[in-house]
């Protein structure tokens, strides 16, 4: 049996501790004193891991500084998180949302030990109060927020970053719970030239009548997407982020 029957696999850039390696790395700096309530010093201590030992897959500093202006420019009350890893964008976003006069940034991250690693780190930065990381899966977790709970009734900003073959049917729920809204949601996506997400893109680009041909031929399970939705999205490109070229896509709803 695995030393860790429960834990998901390794993989080859995550998951493999270093994202507990990082958290006594953090906690063992000579500034952490400094550290302490300033999400500044605590991204930049999460950059230095990264350049030093190993890789981690954050947002990281170009595309994170290009999602900050869309909160800046926006200012909504709430953000949402798909997938949060360690906390960074976490830090990053929630420090954002504070700072331009919002309440809340909900992460929801489905791996409870990648969940653990964050919140230390969201509490380090002293954002307790702005930042709500949230155990589970997406699907799962947005419907209690908009059914259950009705923590959401209109999606504002959400930050798409879990992982590919989920791009898709997670906003296909929010279409079929009736959050998004013209002139009121934005959606960004992450990671759209690298790894890419072609079949979501191919959604938002398409006509209804396209729309209606693809979900003719695709398993939607027990999703009620919305064809009719009509989407304006444009792709921010990034030369050098810390994984070479990447974009993000940013979703509007005409
Ligand atoms: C690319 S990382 C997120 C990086 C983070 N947003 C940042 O920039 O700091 C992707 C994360 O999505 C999480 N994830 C994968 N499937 C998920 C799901 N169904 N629901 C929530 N999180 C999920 C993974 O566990 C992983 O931590």
């Amino acid at each position: 049996m695995s030393d860790k029957p429960n834990s998901p696999p390794a993989l080859k850039w995550a998951l493999d501790g270093r994202e507990v390696d990082l958290l006594h790395y953090i906690f063992n700096r000579s500034d952490l004193r400094q550290i302490r309530g300033n999400p500044a010093k605590v991204l930049g201590a999460i950059d230095d891991y990264h350049s030093q030992f190993k890789p981690l897959m954050n947002v990281g500093v170009a595309k994170g500084k290009f999602i900050t202006g869309i909160i800046a420019e926006r200012k909504p009350s709430v953000m949402i998180e798909l997938g949060g890893y360690i906390g960074y964008s976490a830090v990053l976003f929630g420090d954002a949302i504070r700072k331009n006069g919002g309440k809340q940034f909900l992460s929801i991250e489905k791996n409870p030990e990648m969940a653990a690693v964050a919140t230390q780190l969201v509490e380090l930065a002293g954002l307790r109060d702005y930042v709500r990381i949230i155990i589970g899966a997406s699907n799962t977790v947005l419907r209690e927020l908009i059914t259950e709970t009705r923590d959401i009734d209109t999606v504002e900003l959400i930050f798409i970053d879990h992982w590919q073959d989920l791009y898709r049917p997670d906003p296909w729920l929010l279409e079929e719970l009736d959050v998004l809204k013209p002139g009121k949601s934005v959606l960004l996506a992450d990671n759209v030239i690298m790894p890419g997400a072609p079949v979501y893109l191919e959604w938002i680009h398409a006509t209804p009548q396209e729309k209606k041909d693809i979900l003719s031929k695709s398993d939607v399970g027990l999703l009620k997407p919305n064809p009719d939705l009509v989407y304006d999205s444009r792709a921010q490109e990034f030369q050098d982020t810390e994984f070479g070229r990447d974009g993000v896509a940013v979703i509007h709803i005409k």
